[in-house]
């Protein structure tokens, strides 16, 4: 599995440098990379001088991650003002796959069958199809989801067992799912399988606008333009409710948003929880137990779990 890695980069002046690469090679255990501000912001002339810095630290996606990003914050906000030429500016987060991800994702990222019917297949990869095999086309870009990641890989399953009520899900889902909400979309993967596997309405959104436009690209590939729509509107935002919904972000943005995802599941309906480490499952568990719904599996790989709960009808 390829270790999900994120990009937090800072600028400061140069005089600044030493502190900061200290702070945060301290705090991420990598190293750092320090680079002039660039040619966009500076001419050519003063680049070698440039008197700001771009510091750039890799950390692991973990739970960790949002208090590393609030540690970065507030070591800029508290030493930043002793430094001439400080200006207080967010660090950019940037999500990395690999630490080599810029120049060699690609020749990792290969056609993958998961389950029995779905293949992923990148954009520039021959793939020859069998028989049932439902494809999605899929070229990420920077934005997260290549399927081969176990939380991806898992809620793929889980919507096929939910969408062909094959295994675990026989019996409890009679009929197939029609509308879907996928929070989260990434690359568009889950919204583009679950089109692929019959749903006729699907929303899907995530919160960054970059991701937004690498879905529609997938998702214009894979002709679902018309089933899939896609958008940054806030989850809170989103009225009516789904037969499935799909959320495969961190334990901590799962529980914080658990009323806001529970109530959009309608009756007979599924919600699909996964990036959770094994570890916090319980901590997903108990988070979502005020909502009626009933535990129908979990799946497990690598640190991975995938939790799929069921709303009984009325
Ligand atoms: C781990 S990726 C999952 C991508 C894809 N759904 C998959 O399964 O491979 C999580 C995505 O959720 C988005 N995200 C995180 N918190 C969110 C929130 N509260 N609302 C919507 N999107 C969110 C991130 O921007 C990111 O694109």
């Amino acid at each position: 599995m390829n270790m999900v890695w994120t990009e937090i980069s800072c600028e400061v002046p140069a005089a600044m440098v030493d502190l900061l690469a200290d702070f945060l090679v301290e705090l991420s255990g990598n190293g750092v990379s320090i680079e002039n501000l660039s040619l966009d912001t500076f001419s050519l002339d003063t680049i070698e001088d440039s008197p700001l810095k771009t510091v750039k630290a890799y950390f692991a996606v973990d739970n960790a991650l949002e208090a590393h990003l609030d540690a970065v914050g507030a070591f800029l906000s508290a030493n930043g003002p002793d430094f001439a030429g400080f200006v207080f500016k967010n660090p950019a987060v940037n999500a990395i796959d690999a630490e080599d991800w810029a120049n060699n994702w690609k020749k990792y990222f290969k056609p993958v069958r998961i389950g029995s019917r779905l293949v992923i297949k990148p954009t520039w990869e021959e793939y020859s199809a069998s028989p049932g095999d439902l494809i999605l086309k899929l070229d990420p870009g920077m934005a997260f989801g290549t399927g081969g990641h176990p939380t991806t890989k898992m809620c793929l399953e889980a919507l096929e067992h939910i969408f062909l009520a094959e295994g675990a899900f026989k019996g409890v889902a009679p009929v197939a799912p029609v509308t879907v909400l996928d929070v989260g979309t990434g690359s568009g993967v889950l919204s583009i399988g679950a089109a692929k596997l019959g749903a006729e309405r699907i929303t899907a959104i995530d919160i960054d606008a970059d991701a937004v436009v690498v879905a529609g690209e997938n998702v214009a590939l894979n002709e679902c333009s018309d089933v899939v729509e896609l958008s940054t509107t806030p989850l809170q935002e989103l009225t009516g409710n789904f037969d499935l919904v799909l959320a495969n972000i961190l334990a901590e943005e799962l529980v914080r948003l658990a009323a806001e995802l529970a109530v959009k599941v309608a009756p007979a309906g599924f919600l699909v929880l996964s990036g959770i480490l094994s570890e916090k499952e319980n901590f997903v568990l108990d988070g979502f137990s005020p909502y009626g719904l009933k535990l129908i599996e979990i799946r497990r790989e690598g640190e991975w779990s995938c939790i799929s709960l069921y709303l009984e009808p009325r």
